[in-house]
């Protein structure tokens, strides 16, 4: 299921520059994110791995303007973003362009709302008054491309299974055609076959509408699956980067080859990329 679109032509849609952000612990800095710099290109698919607490929510969070950094810059179609606070950049042209999917659809989406209006949300606020005309259509359009069937448009969150409401929030961060979207662990409350699904949603997106991704996992394995390139965090620093399978068959860091020995393959433990006998 590898992507296949390894060398992504185009200027970076998003470009981070020695992001850094601390927090105070104890009367020491805690550094969540430390120096952390890299690229996604148009239509590109970014794995953005490491264990609990590697510093991946902050820094998706950095990008996506729901937290100030403390250092560094962040250029996100051709604009630097960095100076935007949460506020300003929720009213800027910009922020149609950058969506965030985040780990639990349940939590995200508003209960007294039916996936129709879930879905519509962002056009309402962030559209164009032709696109709040055309809302219905768009919502239709949305729910296609992200493989959720029109008749449950009419259901609240409650009445819709995992997998049913991870598509809703991936319906609802493509609607206005984002160019980049954030997935912080989007399939981390779902089983393995939801997983795929997903998964599959998600190459699709990037090949129908050109949408780059930022796939955010403590899980290796799936997040080699889907990416072009794989940044790997550990205490905050990036301590490898590069197009994922490389990095999976030849990691250069001890910490990847930690990650990647603990991945379980049929009862035996990978390592390297190799499974051992
Ligand atoms: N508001 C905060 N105040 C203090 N420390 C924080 C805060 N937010 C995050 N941290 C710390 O920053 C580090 C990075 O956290 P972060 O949530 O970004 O990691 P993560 O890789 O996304 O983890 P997970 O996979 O568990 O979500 C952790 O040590 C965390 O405890």
């Amino acid at each position: 299921m590898t992507s296949g679109a390894s060398e992504q032509p185009g200027n970076p849609i998003l470009r981070v520059l020695a992001a850094t952000k601390y927090y105070m612990v104890g009367g020491n800095r805690m550094y969540a994110v430390d120096d952390v710099s890299f690229d996604v290109r148009p239509s590109e698919i970014l794995g953005l791995v490491g264990e609990s607490g590697s510093g991946k929510t902050t820094l998706s969070r950095i990008v996506a303007r729901l937290i100030d950094q403390d250092d560094g810059r962040v250029i996100f179609d051709g604009a630097d973003i960095t100076g935007m606070s949460g506020a300003k950049f929720g009213t800027s042209p910009k922020r149609r362009l950058l969506q965030m999917v985040f780990q639990d659809p349940l939590a995200s989406l508003n209960p007294r709302f039916r996936a129709f209006d879930a879905i519509a949300n962002p056009v309402q606020r962030l559209g164009t008054p032709e696109e709040r005309r055309d809302v219905r259509d768009l919502v239709i359009e949305a729910a296609s491309h992200a493989g959720l069937p029109e008749r449950l448009l009419h259901s609240y969150p409650h009445q819709l299974s995992g997998g049913q409401r991870a598509r809703v929030d991936i319906a609802r961060a493509i609607v206005l055609k984002p160019k980049l979207v954030l997935l912080d662990e989007p399939t981390s409350a779902l089983d393995a076959s939801l997983q795929a699904h997903v998964i599959q949603t998600i190459l699709r997106l990037r090949s129908e509408l050109g949408v780059a991704f930022i796939f955010v996992s403590h899980d290796l394995n799936l997040v080699r699956l889907i990416s072009d390139r794989l940044l790997v965090m550990h205490r905050g620093k990036v301590v490898e980067q590069g197009q994922a399978q490389e990095v999976f068959e030849n990691p250069s860091a001890d910490y990847t080859r930690q990650l990647i020995s603990a991945i379980p393959v049929l009862g035996r433990r990978r390592v390297a990329g190799k499974p051992t006998a």
